[in-house]
């Protein structure tokens, strides 16, 4: 099977997970196709880690559906096996040494992958009689991922893994992480409040807001179906469509709007749109309350 005609990575129909009255996450309608890397972003209490945990099976839907690799997450030990996750504070055991962590990842995984494991490890300069402890956070951060990787999962998820690196560890972080999906040929999908870091790793996107999705699919896709305008003050009313979101500065309205909209008016200036932009227009809108249907781009690839 290629990775076009298996399962797609992540399958959401009508997801919905509440904590007591708390909705996390709505109705949420979302296909992941493989072999992308995925930012998934937001801002605080959007839904992204409990998205991410539900694909992990570390907690169930309230109502929906959600298929990992065409199966229900965690259902059974081997399809764990074929899902690699870094929690959002990159979690290893205190007291064991980066050693013993790769002893342990090898009892407890059946793909381990021993030579991976070591490689890495070396690569990136951790010692092995070092305890976890003692380490860095950029350096728990590469454990964590030598250690997920190195079970050579099909789909690789991380909850925030460099947030709380410094520019040069979570440089090499990212690096690290794409030679790993590149290595095994798998799908990542990771969390983000940094935009910068998505729009220099990720392929696809997904934008949640409020628990829904606003926007999703291929970033080439997405910033061609997007465009920024920008207009004296006002004349944005001519216009006749509905933008995403204006944003108004020194007397212009900067406004993003799909392409399908048609073409602009001659009086407006045309220019690409930046995937950061995008993203904040969406937020922008959802924040507005005047978020209508989701945006979608359907992959081509
Ligand atoms: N265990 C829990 N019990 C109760 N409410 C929770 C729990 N976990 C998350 N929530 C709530 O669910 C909503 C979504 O939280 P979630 O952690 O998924 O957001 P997030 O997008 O990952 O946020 P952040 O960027 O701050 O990490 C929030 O309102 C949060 O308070």
């Amino acid at each position: 099977m290629t990775q076009e005609s298996s399962p797609p990575a992540l399958h959401a129909e009508g997801l919905t997970r509440r904590y007591g009255s708390r909705l996390a996450l709505a109705d949420c309608d979302l296909r992941i196709p493989r072999g992308r890397v995925v930012g998934l972003v937001g801002p605080n209490g959007a839904g992204k880690s409990t998205l991410l945990q539900l694909a992990c099976g570390l907690i169930t839907p309230t109502a929906g559906t959600l298929r990992v690799l065409g199966d229900r997450p965690g259902a059974d030990a081997a399809h764990l096996a074929r899902v690699g996750f870094v929690a959002q504070d990159t979690p290893v055991y205190a007291a064991l040494t980066v050693a013993d962590h790769l002893r342990m990842g090898a009892r407890l995984n059946p793909s381990w992958d021993p030579d991976l494991a070591r490689r890495r490890v070396a690569q990136v300069g951790l010692p092995p009689a070092q305890r976890a402890g003692r380490l860095s956070g950029g350096q728990r951060a590469q454990l964590a991922l030598t250690i997920a990787a190195a079970k050579r999962p099909e789909l690789l998820i991380l909850d925030e893994p460099a947030a709380a690196l410094d520019p040069l560890a979570r440089d090499g972080f990212l690096r690290n992480l794409m030679e790993f999906v590149d290595e095994l040929g798998a799908t990542a999908v990771l969390s983000s409040h940094l935009l910068g870091d998505v729009e220099r790793v990720c392929d696809h996107l997904v934008v949640l807001a409020a628990g829904r999705v606003q926007l999703a699919g291929d970033v080439a896709d997405l910033l061609a179906r997007h465009r920024r305008l920008v207009a004296p003050r006002g004349a944005l009313d001519r216009l006749g469509v509905t933008p995403v979101h204006v944003a108004s500065a020194d007397g212009y309205d900067h406004a993003v709007v799909r392409t399908a909209d048609g073409p602009p008016p001659p009086e407006w200036t045309v220019e690409p749109v930046r995937l950061e932009e995008l993203v904040l227009a969406y937020l922008g809108r959802a924040t507005d309350g005047s978020a209508g249907a989701v945006e979608r781009a359907e992959a081509h690839r």
